[in-house]
């Protein structure tokens, strides 16, 4: 896998330093295309909306932190209704695809989808294209109706499918040009999205009328811009289940470990976030923070610690954590990815081992790792209300003519970002900002790091900035920016 994308970034510039990040739209490439009037005037739904249409010129600033001589900085166009759109309601053909892994709220953001053009925009050809990218020249494709997906949202995982690899750019574009769909819905992480970049890419070569739009999902929040992705607030909210059975497992046994592994490949978001939430852990440990086991200073010694202070402890431990301690693994999935060592069962395993040498405590561990019990489970309210927010908003987008985009909440508003800025890096917890330091004080841990460790972090993530950082003591899952 690994189609390059060679996107360019629409760029404006405006005074005192103002810099919009634009997404395309059809008429970069398609000269004379008509254009309607928004149907969403005679909604009785929007009549009621002072100002329903969006003002073209809105945008929305990255950073919200600002002095008084700042720069105004990178901003997004705002997502919403336009008053002029590029389709007829009757000519769009619409389809949506869902890739990678699950993630809760797949099927609220399919359906909110549906629900949207057909009540928002009258469109009633919406076809769902089963089992990810591969589906597009492989399976067949089902029928999406408001009745047909009315209830999915109370279910987990996606009624569509999903797969890991299968990305063929030109089969898929021969699809969706040979099916005559002039929409299309892409529900993925990082890699779908760069998949997503690719088939625009195609597409506008081919000079076709088809609007791309992306969805980000990944329950890990690594996705780099926006606010949170999507699914993100109920894993939080369903580890806390896990993380109190250890607690209760540990509390119960006499010097009782309770090991929780939580998703996160390369950031420890759900970690961070499920152990600041539960408040039962006593070490938190993540991809961004090596740490390491023997000697003074290591885990084992905090263990033994807190065990004397207070006779159990619950160790939450991300699943891309300490995975330079583990042999290494050369294998990938099928999209590409690396495939991790299991980082809970080996932790487990070592702590057993120390432990069971002579002199040092007897102690009983628990291990528990609810990784797809957490993914399979359908959306809390807050992710429901979120998927609502991004299904609407890239509907508006692709009747409104933009391309090539994908939408999210950039400090709390709705937002069109182009694709290259959600892939080329990762979003990750940033070990020196406050967030962390939060968590390494409501747990009272070591941060495992010595002065010199400290300073290569700070070197390495770039001088601080005041700019970057967030003095607003805000707190909210909502929030995966510097803090
Ligand atoms: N660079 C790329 N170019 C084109 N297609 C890609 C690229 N990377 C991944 N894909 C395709 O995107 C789909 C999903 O990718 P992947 O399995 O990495 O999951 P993801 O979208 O990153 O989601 P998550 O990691 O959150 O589960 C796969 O079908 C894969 O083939
Ligand atoms: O077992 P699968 O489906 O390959 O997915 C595992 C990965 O997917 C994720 O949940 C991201 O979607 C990661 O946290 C995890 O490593
Ligand atoms: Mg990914």
């Amino acid at each position: 896998m690994g189609s390059q994308s060679d996107y360019q970034m629409k760029v404006v510039t405006g005074e005192y330093g103002y810099v919009l990040q634009d997404v395309p739209h059809l008429t970069d490439y398609i000269a004379d295309l008509p254009t309607y009037p928004n149907p969403l005037r005679s909604n009785p739904a929007y009549s009621v909306v002072k100002q329903y249409f969006v003002d073209m010129d809105d945008s929305v600033p990255q950073k919200i932190v600002v002095h008084k001589d700042t720069p105004r900085g990178i901003h997004f166009r705002r997502a919403g209704p336009r008053q002029k759109v590029y389709f007829a309601s009757e000519e769009v053909h619409a389809c949506i695809v869902t890739c990678g892994g699950l993630c809760p709220g797949l099927n609220t953001v399919i359906r909110e989808i549906v629900h949207s053009l057909d009540y928002m925009y009258g469109v009633d050809k919406v076809l769902g294209i089963e089992g990810g990218y591969r589906g597009f020249y492989s399976k067949n494709t089902i029928t999406l109706t408001p009745k047909v997906v009315n209830d999915i949202h109370k279910r987990g995982g996606t009624i569509l499918g999903t797969s890991r690899g299968g990305h063929d750019t030109m089969k898929i574009v021969d699809s969706i040009q040979d099916r005559g769909i002039n929409q299309v819905y892409i529900i993925g992480g990082d890699g779908t999205q760069k998949g997503a970049a690719v088939i625009y890419e195609e597409i506008r070569k081919r000079g076709l009328k088809v609007a791309v739009a992306g969805i980000p999902k990944t329950i890990d929040n690594d996705i780099p811009v926006i606010d949170r992705s999507f699914g993100f607030d109920t894993a939080v909210e369903e580890a806390q289940r896990a993380i109190n059975a250890a607690h209760v497992e540990a509390e119960s046994a006499e010097n009782g470990i309770g090991v929780v592994k939580l998703m996160g490949r390369y950031s420890g978001f759900i970690a961070m976030y499920a152990t600041l939430a539960s408040r039962d852990v006593d070490c938190c440990l993540i991809p961004e923070s090596p740490f390491y086991l023997e000697g003074q200073g290591g885990l084992f010694e905090y263990i033994e610690k807190r065990l004397k202070e207070n006779g159990h402890m619950v160790i939450v431990i991300a699943e891309g954590a300490g995975q330079e301690l583990l042999a290494a693994n050369h294998e990938q999935d099928a999209s590409g990815n690396k495939l991790l060592q299991d980082v809970g069962l080996w932790i487990s395993q070592s702590i057993k081992e120390h432990f069971s040498k002579q002199g040092k405590i007897p102690i009983t561990l628990k291990y528990i790792d609810p990784t797809y019990m957490i993914r399979a489970i359908p959306s809390n309210a807050s992710d429901n209300v979120y998927c609502t927010l991004l299904a609407q908003s890239v509907v508006h987008g692709a009747m409104a003519g933009y391309t090539g985009f994908t939408s999210g909440l950039v400090n709390g508003r709705q937002t069109f970002i182009p694709f290259n800025r959600i892939t080329e890096v990762q979003n990750k917890v940033v070990i020196t900002d406050r967030m962390w330091a939060r968590l390494l004080s409501s747990t009272n841990q070591p941060s495992f790091l010595g002065a010199k460790e400290i300073d290569e972090v700070k070197k390495e993530e770039g001088p601080p900035t005041q700019l970057l950082d967030d003095s607003t003591g805000n707190t909210d899952t909502s929030t995966n920016k510097r803090t």
